[in-house]
């Protein structure tokens, strides 16, 4: 569905995109994910043909991108960061509108009322509200059936529903389809709970690619437990366990920790090491790592604050 190779695009001495390479397939959800300024809405803009590439190849549908993306252009929707929608025409007009551009359009009232606008068909875009707005943006971008989706942190004004929502509706117009999406987020927790895989970018270079589980377990793979325990337990007790860390004292009682590779056999010596001294175990916490954490690892940086 899209093919990049070597893709490059500087602005005056700003390298935006500096040599990215990457694939999506028939079928997937791919997100760019990346802090401010890594050069995911550049890479997007020039996936939808809003930008040129100062070097390298891309193509979308089968479709060079340099050339233009008129031939499958009906075969595309768009999600921008912002969406610049006409503030003047009403819900329902607008809908109207895109449907007409569209050789085999989608229902626009079901899609109205998917998004939770169907009571607004009359209202003017302009009183929408930041979240309604990104909701029609949604419900356009894919009125027209597209076969791929591009979508630029298509939940930065949502509110939890309307994310999940999103992250529903995206789901469904790919998951055994040969559709795709391609979506840009600063969010870890989108990243995975939508994406069947994740580029890291930062600084307009890809770092890492893979499903969100396969990259936790390349990069920074195990997991942290923890407990309570009596406050007299013995240390003695938990440090014969592989992957001890420490004991924490807290009031009346203390946390212990635990770090291994393996999530599964450190559960399993842990179990072990009870029956065998029979400690208590209370508010166990488990803890994989995520996506952060690998961010973290290969950047040095927080996601966040990167
Ligand atoms: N039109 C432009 N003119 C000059 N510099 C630009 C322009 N657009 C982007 N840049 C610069 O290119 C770099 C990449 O920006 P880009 O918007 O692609 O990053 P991003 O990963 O999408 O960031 P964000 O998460 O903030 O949207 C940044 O340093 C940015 O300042």
């Amino acid at each position: 569905m899209i093919e990049v190779q070597d893709l490059r695009k500087s602005y005056g001495k700003t390298q935006a995109v500096a040599g990215l390479s990457f694939r999506v397939e028939p079928g997937e959800v791919v997100g760019l994910l990346g802090p401010n300024g890594a050069g995911k809405t550049t890479t997007m803009e020039i996936l939808e043909g809003l930008r040129r590439p100062d070097g390298g190849r891309a193509l979308v549908l089968g479709r060079d991108v340099s050339k233009g993306l008129q031939p499958v252009r009906t075969r595309i929707g768009i999600v921008l960061q912002s969406s610049a929608l006409l503030e003047r025409a009403t819900v329902g007009e607008l809908m109207r509108l895109y449907r007409l551009m569209y050789p085999e359009p989608q229902d626009g009232t079901a899609l109205l009322q998917r998004v939770g606008l169907a009571e607004k068909t009359d209202a003017q875009v302009g009183s929408l509200s930041g979240g309604q707005k990104q909701r029609l943006a949604m419900a356009l971008a894919i009125a027209g059936n597209p076969d791929l989706l591009f979508l630029d942190e298509p939940t930065a004004n949502l509110d939890p529903q309307g994310r999940a929502l999103l992250w529903d509706m995206v789901r469904e117009r790919v998951a055994g389809t040969g559709r795709a999406a391609l979506l840009t987020t600063h969010s870890m927790e989108e990243a995975q709970a939508l994406c069947s895989r994740v580029a890291i970018v930062d600084h307009g270079r890809l770092l890492a690619m893979g499903s969100p589980a396969a990259l936790v377990n390349e990069h920074c793979p195990g997991a942290h437990v923890s407990f309570e325990t009596e406050a007299q337990a013995p240390v003695e007790t938990f440090a014969a366990v592989e992957g001890f860390q420490g004991l924490e004292p807290q009031p009346g009682r203390s946390r212990v920790h635990f770090a291994a590779p393996r999530l599964e056999p450190l559960l399993a010596s842990l179990m072990a090491a009870q029956v065998a001294h029979g400690f208590a175990i209370e508010n166990l916490s488990v803890e994989r790592s995520t996506l952060g954490d690998v961010f973290l690892k290969l950047t040095g940086r927080e996601l966040r604050d990167a």
